[in-house]
């Protein structure tokens, strides 16, 4: 899979893109990442890539024409089709569906805001999609275009080992929040790993995992539950888990 980064701060993602499972992907070459910058194709000597809004206000606007020839070039370097997708507060939250979406796909250009925006006939003309990560505005769509690109690495074919693969599966099979995790000392000031888990009771084990998944995604996330599927067993196991709450 390859990504391309419309940035002003193509190094951000380098450094992001370059570490953990994503810089793994893309030594075992599942994944290649690509950072170009709008500055580099601004006309002038200023190479000037904002300018004031119209209308008035605060801040600075992203111009259409760096931006242009920016998309252009980076949809030149490869033959692969490619849509363009914008980072923003005002796009599509991104859910692990969307993620599995893209993870498919050959080819993504991903389109990063900076100031107070892009001018809106660049992302008519241009942007197939635009996504959110969350309901909070941050300084640029870098960070928001580093989950994108974390989310869909991991899904790569041989990105993941076992245990990293066990944790995608604990979300990514069926939709809810992830167990409880313990490990060295047994005993601490700060309480007892819980007995089952040093039972060597697989199946027990197992069961109480999927139990807390079950509880926790009701405390935390009931949202998440309605759209999983739950098999007769689950229900059994998160009503147990809601009378022993409740008491
Ligand atoms: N939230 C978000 N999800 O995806 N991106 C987000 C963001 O907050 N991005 C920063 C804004 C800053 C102004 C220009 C456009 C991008």
């Amino acid at each position: 899979m390859r990504i391309d980064i419309v940035s002003l701060f193509p190094e951000f993602i380098a450094q992001c893109a370059g570490v953990g499972v994503v810089g793994r992907a893309q030594e075992r070459g599942l994944l290649s990442t690509h950072g170009w910058n709008p500055r580099d194709y601004a006309a002038g000597g200023y190479r000037r890539v904002d300018d004031r809004p119209f209308g008035g206000g605060p801040g600075m606007v992203m111009m259409i024409e760096p931006l242009q020839a920016c998309l252009s070039a980076a949809r030149a370097a490869d033959e692969a089709p490619a849509p363009v997708i914008y980072l923003s507060p005002q796009g599509r939250p991104l859910t692990q569906a969307k993620v599995r979406e893209l993870a498919a796909l050959p080819r993504l250009i991903l389109l990063c805001g900076r100031y107070e925006g892009v001018d809106e006939r660049l992302l008519a003309a241009e942007v197939d999609e635009e996504i959110s990560i969350g309901d909070y505005v941050l300084s640029g769509g870098e960070l928001a275009a580093a989950v994108v690109i974390d989310a869909v690495a991991r899904l790569q074919e041989g990105a993941l080992n076992d245990a990293e693969s066990a944790v995608q599966d604990s979300f990514e099979g069926d939709g809810l929040l992830d167990c409880p995790h313990y490990t060295h000392p047994a005993s601490h000031a700060l309480g007892e790993v819980p007995a089952v888990l040093r039972s060597g009771d697989h199946a027990a084990i197992a069961r109480w995992r999927r139990q807390q998944a079950l509880g926790r995604t009701w405390l935390r996330r009931p949202d998440l539950l309605d759209e999983a599927a739950l098999s007769k067993a689950d229900r059994a196991l998160l009503e147990e888990f809601r009378q022993q709450w409740r008491h």
